[in-house]
């Protein structure tokens, strides 16, 4: 399978900041791809140069076969981009915004189509400046995916969305990852990524940490299970077996039971630990 993003070596530093330091990425193409990491890890960084806004100091770059930092128009058309904050023109309605937009790209989505599918059918007659955060991340969203992108970048999309707009947009990324869309996220919620992306990277200090599927992120498949009932708990790696002997010392039912395994953010937590590598 190609890849729609390689990187090898990366490094940017701000004065005495190494804000990337050697990162390596393979982003398959047609997959869902979430970048976590903690405040300052170096995400934003890296996602801006992949964009091609910003310069890198060394490492080698390919995004859809071309380097980003010699972007041509062409290439332009075929990545989309959701920005931390919004670009906001203001004064112009929902729909005026998102035609004005589809005017910059060759093939766009009908502009109509992309409000329906953002959820701002019922707003697209009312000024931008009217809407309300969530809503203009929506404008947002819209903004990125009406020239129909082979690669879209969402940099912590879903940021003061509510619980509901939430939901929508995970099914939207479903929908535009379905029809083929490689799209790369940045986000601090666990949730979302373990919902959406096929793969998560772990970035720490510049560089990533771990790189898996949700599921087996940081050994988590084979992470040892929590058995807890009414009065004790074990970490075992054969959680039904404990079970089995509970119930035989419990004569049936064994109060309060629950086993669970760690979660995405308990291993995230643990992979961006100082001691942690
Ligand atoms: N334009 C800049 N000038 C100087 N330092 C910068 C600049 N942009 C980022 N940095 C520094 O580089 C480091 C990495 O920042 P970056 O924004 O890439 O992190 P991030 O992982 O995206 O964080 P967040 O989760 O808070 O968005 C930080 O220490 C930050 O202060």
């Amino acid at each position: 399978m190609t890849n729609a993003i390689e990187v090898r070596g990366l490094t940017k530093r701000y004065g005495d900041v190494q804000a990337v330091a050697g990162l390596d990425l393979d982003i398959r193409q047609g997959e869902v791809f979430a970048i976590l990491g903690p405040n300052g890890a170096g995400k934003s960084t890296t996602v801006e140069i992949l964009e091609g806004y910003r310069s890198r100091d060394s490492g080698e770059v390919s995004v859809l076969g071309v380097d980003p930092a010699r972007p041509t128009r062409q290439w332009r058309s075929r990545v989309g981009i959701v920005l931390q904050t919004a670009n906001d023109a203001a004064e112009l309605t929902v729909r005026e915004t998102v035609r004005h937009f589809a005017g910059y790209y060759p093939n766009p989505h009908d502009p109509d189509e992309v409000i329906e599918r953002v959820g701002l059918t019922a707003k697209a007659g009312k000024r931008v400046r009217q809407l309300s955060g969530g809503q203009r991340r929506r404008v947002d969203v819209a903004l990125g995916i009406v020239g129909s992108p082979e690669l879209l970048f969402l940099d912590e999309p879903t940021t003061g969305f509510d619980p509901e707009a939430r939901r929508q947009f995970w099914e939207l990324i479903e929908g535009l990852a379905h029809d083929g869309t490689t799209i790369v996220l940045t986000t601090h919620y666990l949730d979302e990524a373990e919902a959406l992306a096929d793969r998560v990277a772990v970035v720490a200090r510049g560089r990533i940490v771990a790189e898996g599927t949700p599921a087996t992120l940081g050994g988590r498949e084979a992470a040892k299970a929590r058995v807890t009932w009414a009065d004790g708990s074990v970490e075992t790696d054969t959680p039904t077996r404990t079970v089995l002997e509970l119930s035989r010392r419990f004569g049936g039912e064994v109060p309060g039971l629950t086993v669970t395994r760690p979660t995405l953010e308990d291993i995230y937590l643990r992979l961006i630990e100082p001691s942690a590598n």
